[in-house]
């Protein structure tokens, strides 16, 4: 049997960064990820400004009881006099700092009148002034190409005046189901058939990792309708996912199809428990995963084995998110001799992190899986029960 974090390597390598770059207006970055590296346009602030509604004084003008009369009133946006000596000067958060003041007064801590600014408590020197430059410094590296970019990602781009960007082309995916006891939802279903859940699954998670699904198809267990929906899939798409099919079974027809198609397939059997029979192949230039059947089984290997390989080809940098560990809470007892990877809920409290496995941990169990937050894991041989430490995955970044 192939090692889990074996078998994770070898998929996070099969298949190769994009070459292609598009220019994406900043608006629609989220999600997609920078093909350039990007560097500072400016200084940010790009002048000191003012932290604080308040007044600008010279540290050296302030004395108990003292009035400083109001040289000008200056917003956010406007250009500010050189201070006089003697003077206060009235701005808002964002004004921009006039020459010769070096400390800001907060209104809360003195009070006008038609006097001036009276201030009645000792300021401190530099108080409440953001330096030009403090943030960021023109010339210096903003973010790395190979970057998934989110909101902080796109607040930072749009502050140095980042219209648009370089991305990757979305990479496009192709999801094959099998299988002749699947019908669509919507259709009548007869007593001997499923509605195919696995291709709706797959095509959302994969969108959910930013990539394009252009074909969701499903093929008959005949080597015809493989080899037809194969054939598009390859045309169309830069990665092909399909799904059951590839175990032991006498229809299981997927391995013949590939290798019919010039393709060469490696068919695992990875120690994880779901998802053991899993098959790495490439064909003509592309890389095919075969994810197991059972939909639980096709989602946890979609997630800690798939998702990777994505990463990879959608020339992300950080392509295996980190593994957590939390306190296993269960009256259960659990031991495999594949390691166990548990739908479990994550409850996050000052005394750490609690993980609660679903009562059913079946890899048929579809409702087990929009309960999960992450998938637990108990190593092979190995007898975990209430209280013990374990690793887990959590969803959330593993499935983005
Ligand atoms: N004799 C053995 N039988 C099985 C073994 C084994 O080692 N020896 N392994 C079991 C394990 S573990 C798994 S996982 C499955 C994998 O089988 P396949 O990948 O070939 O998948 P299928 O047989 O086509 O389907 C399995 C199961 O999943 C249902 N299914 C398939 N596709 C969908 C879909 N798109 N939507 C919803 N449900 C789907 C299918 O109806 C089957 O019930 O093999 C075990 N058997
Ligand atoms: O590997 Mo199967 O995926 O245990 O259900």
């Amino acid at each position: 049997m192939l090692e889990f974090d074996a078998a994770q390597s070898r998929l996070a390598a099969a298949g190769n960064p994009p070459s292609i770059a598009e220019v994406c207006p900043l608006a629609e970055a989220r999600g997609r990820v920078l093909a350039q590296t990007v560097f500072a346009t400016c200084d940010l602030p790009p002048a000191d400004n003012s932290a604080m509604d308040g007044y600008a004084i010279r540290h050296a003008d302030y004395a108990p009881g003292k009035r400083l009369p109001i040289q000008q009133r200056c917003f956010a946006g406007e250009t500010p006099q050189p201070l006089h000596a003697g003077k206060a000067i009235r701005l808002f958060t964002g004004s921009l700092i006039p020459e010769g003041a070096d400390t800001v007064v907060m209104q809360e801590d003195g009070n006008e009148n038609d006097d001036g600014f009276e201030i009645l408590h000792p300021p401190v020197q530099g108080a409440h002034l953001r330096r030009r430059g403090e943030d960021v410094l023109k010339g210096n590296q903003l973010l790395a190409k190979g970057r998934l970019i989110g909101p902080g990602e796109i607040a930072l781009l749009a502050s140095q005046g980042y219209a648009e960007i370089s991305v990757y082309a979305r990479l496009k995916i192709g999801v094959l189901t099998t299988g002749d006891e699947l019908l669509n939802p919507g259709q009548p279903r007869g007593d001997a058939q499923i509605y195919n859940s696995n291709g709706p699954m797959l095509t959302a998670l994969c969108q959910d990792m930013g990539a394009s699904v252009v074909h969701c198809l499903h093929a008959q267990d005949t080597a015809e309708s493989l080899r037809e929906a194969f054939t598009v899939l390859l045309a169309d798409c830069d990665l092909v996912l399909t799904v059951g099919g590839v175990s032991v079974g006498e229809k299981d027809l997927v391995k013949p199809t590939i290798e019919a198609l010039g393709g060469t397939l490696d068919l695992w059997r990875v120690c994880m428990k779901p998802g053991k029979p899993v098959a790495l192949a490439q064909v003509q230039g592309k890389p095919v995963v075969c994810l197991p059947g059972n939909p639980v089984s096709a989602f946890v290997v979609f997630s800690l084995l798939v998702t990777p390989l994505l990463r990879t080809m959608q020339g992300r940098t950080q392509v295996i998110p980190a593994v957590q560990y939390g306190c296993l809470s269960s009256d259960r007892r659990f031991k495999e001799n594949r390691d166990e990877f548990l739908r479990v809920r994550v409850a996050y409290s000052s005394r750490g992190v609690t993980l609660t496995p679903h009562p059913q941990q079946g890899s048929g169990i579809i409702s087990s899986l929009p309960w999960a937050g992450a998938l637990a894991r108990v190593a092979a041989n190995t007898e975990v029960h209430d209280g013990d430490t374990v690793a887990f995955y959590d969803l959330r970044h593993w499935l983005r």
